[in-house]
């Protein structure tokens, strides 16, 4: 790669030039002309023109192609992935696709993601002597450009470098931020067209300011020395999902899948987007955000929710109530970007503008909204396919006739009742959020939705009730750096043991946790009206393992309460240790059959207790010193109130 001039302190990717511009080439240092198959790249910022010149250079590939976001630009991709056999058409649809993987490429790889900061405690907290951290890894600037070096240079030969312009919420709003993805991938391409905006407008909202880089590459150049499975090509071996928050940069290699690929999402929109919200005053936050409107008043609150992948928040965003009430409508499904208004009003936006949800699961009786989503212009990944050129997958079997032929995601022939699974755990659809039947009026607007209550959760088969109010702002950040849960398909992690993942960030955070939950606590400063914080578990289960909570549609019940609440109704909440759980007479339950209430809401002294010792236990080897005394206090109170518990 260059070569540094002795003396000057520049990195390795740095080329010398300014100049890139030939007609119909991109001329860099090293490799000379790239043709440029589409775009004007002169008519680019210079600060852009100037980055994609660097990485060409880096990356070598055989053409640039400078995205447009449009339909036409959609089609054409497509068209070639399903000629070369990338994509196959579900013909049951209009315009939907199914894409199957490399088999080793499948979701997150939390053991590979990186952030790399000069100073170490920027990034991780203080975590114990001997105990391996889990809120972040870091990697020192040198290392990390020891092992960018290993990786970029021509990594993406014989392959065409697609440059995506987009924006995070709606292009220019006062919340929303540019990144420039610049990615060897047409499928992730395709994602990032659905997920994010992409625009030209992108360029004329960012003129000469500052955007977040986003390189991606599979990380298998042509001629490919790697076996190219089901024609994904990518690196699992050698992946590395690693960001530089202080100079707003991402770069991942090695997987084209979900949150390691399309990095506008986590990477960006919570990893980076975290440390900006740090340094700005605001939150980037792993939360679903919804509206209901009571039908009788006419009165609409919002509310945001944070759980860990794969435990509901896509679900409940889209919830079709099973009791009449309330209007029920979807702002977002995953990340929260929030932020005190000058009136002290917590507003949050949207920042994407797709789903991609667990595929699983979902049906016309879980989540009808998502089926209608995505019955048109999506995208699966890893779901089976019926013979009438259908999607399929576990949860479908009463939607699907019995004897219908269907191909696994891993190609195999097989029927509803045969052995083994068709669709993969962490199988997922990606959908324009605009084509959902309850999509908020407003979930485009600007400046956000004000919100009235936080609720964190997670899966807890065992101990925790349905749902409890927190006493306080930060009795509720307490309980959000205690939120565990069941592990989940969503990342590497195999078996059903509870893990901690505070806030439903573990694998999120950009900076350290401890610093975090100052940031946090801080926040409550005025003239901020901080909402009410809850937590729900909609996965508590009986001896027998069946789920006592009949979830889905019929957690509008517990939102109801949590409402009711927020508007200060009394009389309705009972105090206990941990917060107030709603009064059995107070909550609706026409229709619900079959309740073990008791057993829903018990709150075991002895669990209780071995829970808190263990949740300081963590915070002692993960945090240490950077946990703020206010979570420690809050922590004693709890464990107080429950000792004292007859
Ligand atoms: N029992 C029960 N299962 C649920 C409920 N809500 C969601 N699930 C199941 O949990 C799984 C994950 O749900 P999602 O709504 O996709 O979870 P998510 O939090 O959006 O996941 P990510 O997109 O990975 O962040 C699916 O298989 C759902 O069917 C519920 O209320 N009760
Ligand atoms: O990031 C992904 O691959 C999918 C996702 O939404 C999550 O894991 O929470
Ligand atoms: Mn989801």
């Amino acid at each position: 790669m260059s070569d540094n001039k002795a003396g000057e302190n520049t990195s390795v990717f740095s080329p010398e030039k300014t100049q890139y511009y030939e007609v119909h080439n991109i001329v860099v240092p090293h490799i000379g002309p790239v043709p440029i198959a589409k775009g004007d790249f002169h008519k680019l910022p210079k600060k852009v023109q100037k980055f994609i010149a660097k990485w060409v250079d880096i990356c070598a590939p055989r053409a640039l192609y400078i995205c447009d976001g449009s339909k036409e630009e959609s089609d054409e991709i497509i068209h070639k992935l399903v000629e070369r056999g990338v994509l196959t058409e579900l013909k049951k649809y209009e315009n939907c696709f199914l894409c199957r993987t490399d088999p080793a490429d499948v979701a997150r790889v939390e053991a590979k993601t990186w952030i790399s900061t000069e100073h170490k405690y920027d990034t991780v907290p203080h975590v114990r002597e001997g105990v391996k951290g889990i809120l972040g890894q870091w990697i020192a600037p040198p290392d990390m450009e020891k092992e960018m070096n290993d990786r970029y240079p021509g990594c993406m030969k014989g392959r065409t470098m697609f440059v995506i312009p987009f924006s995070m919420g709606p292009v220019g709003g006062p919340i929303s931020k540019i990144g420039i993805q610049l990615t060897d991938s047409n499928y992730v391409l395709l994602c990032m067209n659905i997920m994010t905006r992409v625009s030209p407008k992108v360029w004329e909202t960012l003129g000469d300011g500052e955007f977040v880089k986003c390189i991606h590459s599979v990380g298998c150049p042509r001629p490919v020395e790697r076996k190219v499975v089901n024609h994904w090509p990518c690196n699992p071996e050698r992946i590395m999902i690693a960001h530089r928050p202080t100079e707003r940069e991402i770069m991942s290699y090695g997987s084209g899948y979900g949150g390691n690929s399309l990095l506008g999402k986590k990477c960006f929109a919570l990893r980076i987007a975290s440390v900006i919200a740090r340094d700005e005053g605001w939150l980037a936050e792993h939360m679903l955000i919804m509206g209901l409107k009571n039908d009788k008043t006419g009165d609409e609150k919002f509310i945001c929710a944070a759980f860990p992948s794969a435990c509901g928040k896509t679900n409940l965003a889209m919830l079709q109530p099973s009791v009449p009430g309330y209007t029920v409508r979807v702002v977002g499904d995953d990340i929260a970007w929030l932020k005190f208004d000058k009136e002290g009003t917590l507003r949050a936006i949207n920042p994407e503008a797709g789903f991609f949800g667990v595929a699983p699961g979902t049906n016309f009786k879980t989540n009808p909204n998502a089926m209608k989503t995505f019955q048109k212009n999506s995208i699966f990944t890893n779901v089976a396919e019926t013979a009438d050129g259908g999607f399929y997958w576990e949860g479908m079997e009463d939607e699907v006739d019995k004897n219908m032929m269907i191909t696994t995601w891993l190609n195999k022939k097989w029927q509803i009742g045969a052995p083994g699974k068709a669709a993969h755990p962490n199988s997922r659809f990606t959908a324009p959020a605009s084509q959902c039947p309850n999509i908020h009026p407003d979930w485009e607007k600007p400046e956000g939705v004000p919100i009235s209550a936080i609720i964190f959760g997670g899966r807890r088969p065992t101990g925790v009730p349905l749902v409890f109010e927190t006493f306080s702002w930060q009795h509720g950040v307490s309980v959000g750096a205690c939120v565990k849960s069941e592990a989940t398909a969503a990342a590497e992690f195999k078996g059903k043991m509870i893990m901690h993942d505070p806030m439903a960030m573990r694998p999120f955070m950009g900076y350290n946790f401890g610093n975090y939950l100052k940031h946090w606590l801080e926040l409550e400063a005025k003239p901020h009206k901080v909402p009410k914080i809850f937590h729900v578990n909609w996965f508590r289960v009986d001896e027998e393992g069946e789920f006592l909570w009949p979830g889905f549609g019929d957690n509008i019940r517990v939102l109801d309460w949590v409402l009711r609440r927020c508007a200060g109704e009394e009389g309705i909440a009972e105090k206990t240790p941990v917060g107030y759980i709603p009064k059995k007479e107070s909550f609706n339950l026409t229709n619900l059959g079959d309740l073990k209430w008791d057993e829903l809401f018990s709150i075991p002294k002895y669990y209780w207790l071995d829970d808190i010792r263990e949740s300081k236990r963590f915070l002692e080897d993960q945090v240490g010193t950077d946990v703020p005394q206010v979570i420690w206090d809050e922590l004693d109170e709890q464990e107080k109130r429950l000792r004292d518990l007859l």
